[in-house]
């Protein structure tokens, strides 16, 4: 189907139904003079000549007398002509929709419909066998495009109420226009200039009227004679002179015959009485003493003849003309006895029959016809045909008259012999009737047209009302089956559906939120105990092993960027010597803070089997709150816990990223043995080169020899006082038993000079200025104090004899001990000096007091550094806990507002849904209402209507 968009066009609808094929013009209602421009055949010009071609051949093999083959003439006409089944009472009248419903090659079908198959012509003989879909209100709606047919029929309805307008004026203007129209060289001019009764419009033997000329009364224009020629474009006005061009009556006939074919021409003259001026006058003033009264101007009503065009030359045009002149009251239709009716008459006085009902009909040129008789019956059948009211009184409306010859005319019979027959008086019967039709039935002929226009268009606003009824309470019943829930499939409704997502959205949120914080509290807990047990091994100086830190899980999820690291196994050197003691202390060192490292990574381990866990609990959440479509799309995106903890800072948000939400390039994770970087807080242990190095508190470990004396380094659990506080004491105490101990290695010397024992003065030496590096300024005092002392101790003879061995043999074993233990002590000093370096780690505390001060949104990261005051203590511990931690909320979050977002976008679609929905049903109901209050008024209007056709003949009666 394709729909016309200029509501002036005139489509033709061809459809199958019960075996015959049919052609709709659903009314005759054209609206736009504009198609006088067009001069492509349309497509019902060729239905209609191919189906009067039918007609002709039906018609012209009937006989020309009988009522009873006449009648079998009009069953057959009917049974086999598309074009004259009358309109059943569910057609469209009025409101034509220009569809083309694949008739021919003519017809583009964008569109189907199934039950709705047309002919593929518009011949009689080819059989359809298939029903038309337009009788029914139901299938109308069901096979066309509703918006197109919306403002289709918008554009039909506001064009019928201008219409109706039209309709109005013209039953109360006292003017009646008559159309003179016909076949080419009918006579029509002949006809026009003998009812004048003067010769006003040209007449020749060719054809030569081009233009349309329309006969008025002078008085119109002031009592003037003259042509006016309308401009093309404006709307003729007689007073406005912008409007048209002036001429003489002399130059009609020019003007007329070299008229374009859209000319129209304004022809005022002064009807009934004596002509003032032209040629014709002699002819003429004897016919127009005789004429009782002027046929353009009388007491009821004035009138106006038009002379068109041929139609053969011109019939579209003469169509629209006609059709686009609503104020056209009668058609005079002139036909040439010799001719009979030619394919265009036919189809014009078809169409001009539907609305006009009555066609006034004159057969010119009859004298001349030998057989008159043949002749009448043959065009009386057509006529019959053709318009049928035109038939029915034809005794008033169908004439045969010679209207080019005066007096009595004689032509050889049938028989062979002359026969007279009176063409004044054919012409002055015809002339009578014409007068008594126009003037004295002048209401009839206003007022019927009006009914028929009317009755129509109530049929096609009810037919209307009852498509858009069914329409709107089919859509009112499909809508709230969605909406409710239909009761036979167990379909769950809309609302529904969204009430469940309402229960289902406070399990979802504390589902979510639990995972959450299981996730953050699990990993939490265990990142503390891991790294603190790592810890404490080392500060007993052993190495963590890995069996202690991750359980067999941990190694499961461990992922392959990181099975290198993890292989590696850690184990303490070898000790090789006194001699290389300090390089045996720097590896000790460095494999401690590896271990460290590894703790960390284990534990992250940990963590991201923690966080998986956690997304496929998330992800069991999404399966149960989300649609089938919306989950199997969240489930493509896919959780990559080996993005987590990525080692570059920069790019750890990214990377968190696409932890959740998974994404196609492969990201390069630094997690080296030990020179990455751990996410935001520095290097790693082993790579910091402060930490590697190695001082002489590695190899004695004063806290040990002297644990009597001093507070011993304990885990942080156990400390009451400040941590500053406690750190200070410390170091005073091991000021004060370094000096001590340097002080009594340091008067070795003095000792060694009586005692000649150099090896031990060498050694005295070096510890002395060991102990005096160690002791540093403040031993300085308590060494002069106790050399003091030692000098005293030594002035005294007693002393004197059993001091030296007893130096020598305390030194000596203190020696032998240190060199004995220093394998083992070595581990142990290097493991505690670690254990309090990292626990105290200057980089972690700047990274706690960072993300605590700057970024410790997130719930896990303030807890952790705003609970607890001794922010010096522990910080590596803290800061691992915080980052690992934080990582953890921030992935299970994201997973989780993943789905959050995914219900709250389907739940959002669903209320949207269900509004839109209620909203609809809440039109239709109006809709409905609505329908049922037109109907109403349409009801009122045909009563108002009834009785027209009553008042047309009483207000004829009147008249006359
Ligand atoms: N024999 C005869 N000739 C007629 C009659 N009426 C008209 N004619 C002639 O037919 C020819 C055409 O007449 P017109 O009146 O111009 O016909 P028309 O239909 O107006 O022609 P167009 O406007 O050109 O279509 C002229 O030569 C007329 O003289 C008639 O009744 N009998």
């Amino acid at each position: 189907m394709t729909f016309a968009d200029d509501p002036s066009k005139e489509t033709e609808v061809i459809v199958g139904r019960q075996g015959l094929s049919r052609s709709l013009t659903l009314a005759s209602i054209v609206d736009a003079p504009k198609s006088l421009g067009d001069s492509q055949s349309s497509p019902i010009e060729v239905a209609a000549s191919q189906s009067l071609a039918s007609l002709d051949t039906v018609v012209e093999g009937q006989g020309v007398d009988g009522d009873a083959e006449e009648g079998t003439m009009s069953g057959t006409m009917v049974e086999t002509d598309p074009l004259l089944i009358p309109p059943t009472e569910s057609d469209f009248h009025v409101l034509r929709l220009d569809l083309k419903l694949n008739h021919s090659s003519h017809f583009t079908s964008s569109r189907s419909a199934p039950s709705c198959t047309t002919a593929a012509s518009a011949d009689s003989t080819s059989p359809s066998g298939q029903s038309t879909t337009t009788t029914s209100p139901a299938s109308l709606v069901s096979h066309l495009e509703k918006s197109s047919i919306a403002s289709l029929l918008g554009s039909r309805i506001s064009a019928a109420s201008a219409h109706l307008t039209n309709l109005e004026q013209r039953v109360k203007s006292p003017l009646s226009k008559v159309l003179v129209t016909g076949d080419l060289n009918a006579g029509k001019s002949t006809v026009v200039n003998r009812l004048l009764g003067r010769e006003i419009v040209p007449v020749d033997q060719q054809p030569c009227t081009a233009a349309f000329c329309e006969v008025k009364d002078a008085k119109e224009n002031a009592g003037v004679e003259e042509v006016h020629v309308c401009k093309e474009g404006k709307t003729y006005d007689v007073k406005d002179e912008e409007t048209y061009t002036r001429h003489t009556l002399e130059e009609l006939d020019t003007l007329a015959t070299e008229g374009t074919d859209a000319t129209m021409i304004k022809v005022y003259i002064n009807d009934g009485a004596a002509p003032s001026n032209g040629s014709s006058q002699d002819s003429d003033s004897q016919n127009s003493q005789s004429r009782s009264h002027s046929l353009l101007s009388n007491p009821v009503t004035s009138l106006a003849l038009i002379d068109a065009p041929g139609l053969n030359r011109d019939s579209l045009k003469t169509t629209a003309l006609f059709a686009s002149h609503t104020e056209i009251d009668v058609i005079l239709f002139v036909v040439s006895a010799e001719n009979h009716f030619t394919l265009s008459a036919k189809e014009f006085l078809w169409t001009a029959g539907r609305e006009k009902r009555y066609v006034f009909v004159v057969v010119n040129k009859f004298g001349g016809i030998r057989d008159k008789e043949r002749c009448r019956g043959v065009v009386g059948g057509q006529v019959k045909g053709l318009s049928p009211g035109t038939w029915e009184g034809r005794g008033m409306l169908v004439h045969f008259v010679e209207a080019g010859t005066k007096g009595m005319v004689n032509v050889k019979g049938k028989g062979g012999k002359g026969e007279e027959w009176d063409a004044d008086e054919a012409f002055e019967s015809m002339e009578a009737k014409l007068r008594k039709f126009v003037l004295e039935k002048r209401v009839t002929s206003k007022l019927l047209p009006a009914k028929t226009y009317l009755e129509g268009l109530l049929g096609d606003v009810e037919l209307l009302l009852e498509a858009n009824r069914i329409e709107a309470e089919g859509e009112q019943s499909r809508v709230l089956s969605l909406l409710k829930g239909s009761g036979n499939d167990g379909a769950v409704g809309k609302e529904a559906e969204v009430k469940k997502m309402q229960e289902d959205e406070g399990g979802m949120e504390d589902e979510l939120e639990d995972v959450e914080e299981c996730g953050v509290r699990r990993v939490e807990g265990r990142v503390g105990d891991v790294l603190e047990q790592a810890l404490e091994m080392v500060e007993q100086g052993k190495l963590p092993g890995r069996l202690a830190i991750g359980n067999t899980a941990t190694k499961a999820i461990t992922p392959n960027a990181h099975a290198n690291s993890n292989a590696l196994t850690l184990s303490l050197p070898e000790y090789p010597g006194v001699w290389s003691v300090l390089q045996y202390a720097r590896d000790v060192r460095r494999v401690m803070l590896e271990a460290l490292d590894q703790a960390v990574r284990d534990v992250e381990d940990e963590a991201r089997g923690v966080v998986e866990e956690g997304v496929d609990r998330v992800g069991q959440v999404g399966k149960k709150v989300l649609p089938e479509e919306v989950e199997r799309e969240r489930r493509r995106r896919v959780f990559r816990k080996e993005a987590m903890f990525a080692r570059e800072k920069t790019t750890a948000v990214k990377k968190h990223h696409k932890a959740v939400h998974g994404g196609g390039s492969k990201a390069v994770y630094r997690y080296g043995a030990g020179n990455g970087v751990v996410g935001g807080l520095g290097l790693s242990l082993a790579s910091r080169e402060e930490l590697l190095e190695v001082g002489l508190e590695d190899l004695f470990d004063y806290r040990e020899w002297f644990g009597g004396c001093f507070a011993h380094h304990s885990s942080h659990k156990n400390k009451s006082q400040k941590n500053g506080k406690v750190a200070e004491e410390e170091d005073a105490a091991a000021m004060t038993a370094l000096s001590i101990l340097g002080v009594s290695l340091g008067t070795l010397p003095l000792v060694s000079s009586h005692l000649g024992s150099l090896s031990l003065s060498g050694l005295g030496v070096s510890l002395g200025a060991g102990g005096l590096g160690l002791g540093g300024l403040m031993g300085i005092r308590s060494l002069f104090e106790a050399s003091v002392k030692v000098v005293d101790m030594i002035r005294d003879e007693e002393v004197r004899k059993w001091i030296a061995p007893v130096v020598g043999a305390v030194v000596l074993g203190s020696v032998g001990w240190v060199v004995v233990e220093l394998p083992r002590s070595v581990p142990r000093s290097v493991g505690r000096r670690v254990g309090r370096e990292v626990r105290r780690d200057a980089g972690a505390a700047g990274y706690l007091a960072r993300v605590g001060s700057g970024s410790a949104k997130g719930k896990g990261g303030e807890v952790i550094v705003k609970e607890k005051d001794d922010e010096g203590e522990d910080v590596w511990i803290k800061a691992h806990t915080y980052r690992i931690t934080r990582e953890t909320r921030k992935v299970l979050r994201l997973a989780a507002w993943d789905v959050r977002e995914k219900w709250r976008g389907v739940y959002d679609e669903r209320v949207k849904e269900v509004r839109g929905m209620e909203e609809v049903v809440k039109k239709c109901e109006k809709a409905v209402g609505r329908m049922a209050v037109i109907l109403g008024r349409c009801g009122e209007v045909r009563q108002g209507i009834v009785g027209v056709g009553e008042m047309a003949e009483v207000g004829a009666e009147e008249v006359e």
